[in-house]
């Protein structure tokens, strides 16, 4: 196993993680390096990197990086520096269940190691898992890149919400991923991009992303996507998602429940494309999921200039939850599942 890791997303050189900055894409392409593990917290709370899969990774490496930080310390001390650690990385964003997903898994490998081994071996560990981690997601976003190709038809235009493509990843993408591999199948795909107010991931980093692969790419704005699907310019809408529920209840960014329910009416299928770390077996329904409330200011500013002033209320619901009867099929690294969800899903983990 390599002991880096280098993609568009992220790099890990061995102690620190540099992260593009994702918050000045297109316009600018810079970098945060972080150092220590509250580096990595704040990146990931600010969306320097953000997507569910790519929380995760990092969340995983900034795990390591803590352990590199407090090796040097009692065993006791330890522990409770680590457990610290990873509650604040739990804190930053509590939509996206790959981040837990991601602690967990490195929270078992200290667990497993704490009495037998010494912290210097355990920061190897750590570091171990966590590089496992980002190169199980490529790999993952591959496979689930056939599986969902096979849905796809030579000539096809897609409508995708948000950005699931590389930059929500360690690499490659999840929704993204599957016009990828449609693509590398010899199938000609185009797609519609969502610009994806207020944070504007379609317009910025899918674009950005599909622009680079040399893949047709049109922009429109939210609003457009009812009126497109009416004039029969669409053959499939492809999202990524933050959670899915038990029941196959689908959170992702805020907007797609509409597009969801535009596909529906237009009689578009509705896939998601997600990896098992992904699904939340321990949430029974989409109800139960926490939907992240971020700063008014993501809503009340376009480029520099405010928009509205302090007075005016603003709310800024960074996700929504689509309801499980207007998801033609969920995609994951396993297979794609059609109905059924709540007895499906679980089928998927055997
Ligand atoms: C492949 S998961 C991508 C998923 O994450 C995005 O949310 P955010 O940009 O706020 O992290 C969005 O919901 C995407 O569908």
């Amino acid at each position: 196993m390599n002991e880096h890791i280098k993609t568009k997303t992220m790099e890990w050189n061995g102690d620190e993680l540099i992260l593009i900055d994702q918050r000045y894409l297109p316009l600018e392409e810079t970098y945060v390096t972080c150092k220590n593990h509250i580096e990595v917290a704040d990146s990931i709370r600010d969306m320097v990197v953000r997507g569910a899969p790519a929380i995760g990774a990092t969340a995983g490496f900034g795990m390591a990086i803590a352990s590199s930080e407090f090796e040097s310390l009692d065993k006791k001390t330890y522990v409770e520096k680590m457990k610290k650690a990873e509650e604040l990385l739990a804190s930053t964003r509590p939509t996206a269940v790959n981040l837990f997903w991601a602690l967990k898994r490195m929270s078992k490998i200290i667990d497993e190691n704490i009495e037998k081994t010494n912290l210097n071996e355990l920061t190897r560990l750590l570091k171990k898992e966590a590089l496992e981690i980002a190169y199980d997601d490529i790999k993952i976003n591959r496979k689930m890149g056939q599986n969902g190709a096979k849905l796809l038809k030579n000539g096809d235009t897609v409508l995708t919400h948000c950005n699931a493509g590389a930059l929500a990843t360690v690499d490659y993408g999840t929704a993204l991923g599957v016009i990828r591999a449609a693509i590398e199948d010899g199938k000609k795909i185009s797609v519609y991009a969502d610009e994806t107010r207020p944070y504007l991931q379609g317009a910025r980093l899918t674009v950005w992303e599909l622009v680079q692969d040399g893949i047709e790419t049109t922009l429109i704005s939210d609003n457009m996507a009812g009126w497109v699907m009416k004039q029969g310019k669409i053959n499939a809408v492809i999202v990524g998602a933050d959670r899915i529920a038990a029941n196959g209840d689908v959170a992702n960014k805020i907007g797609t429940y509409s597009v969801a329910i535009l596909a529906k009416k237009h009689g578009i299928p509705f896939y998601v494309a997600a990896p098992l770390s992904t699904i939340d077996l321990e949430t029974p329904t989409g109800e139960e999921i926490p939907i992240e409330e971020r700063n008014r200011n993501e809503v009340r500013y376009c480029h520099k200039s405010q928009l509205v002033d302090d007075s005016i209320n603003v709310y800024n619901p960074a996700f929504d939850v689509t309801p499980n009867d207007l998801v033609t099929a969920i995609i994951t690294e396993k297979g794609v599942v059609k109905d059924n969800y709540k007895t499906e899903l679980p089928k998927l983990f055997e």
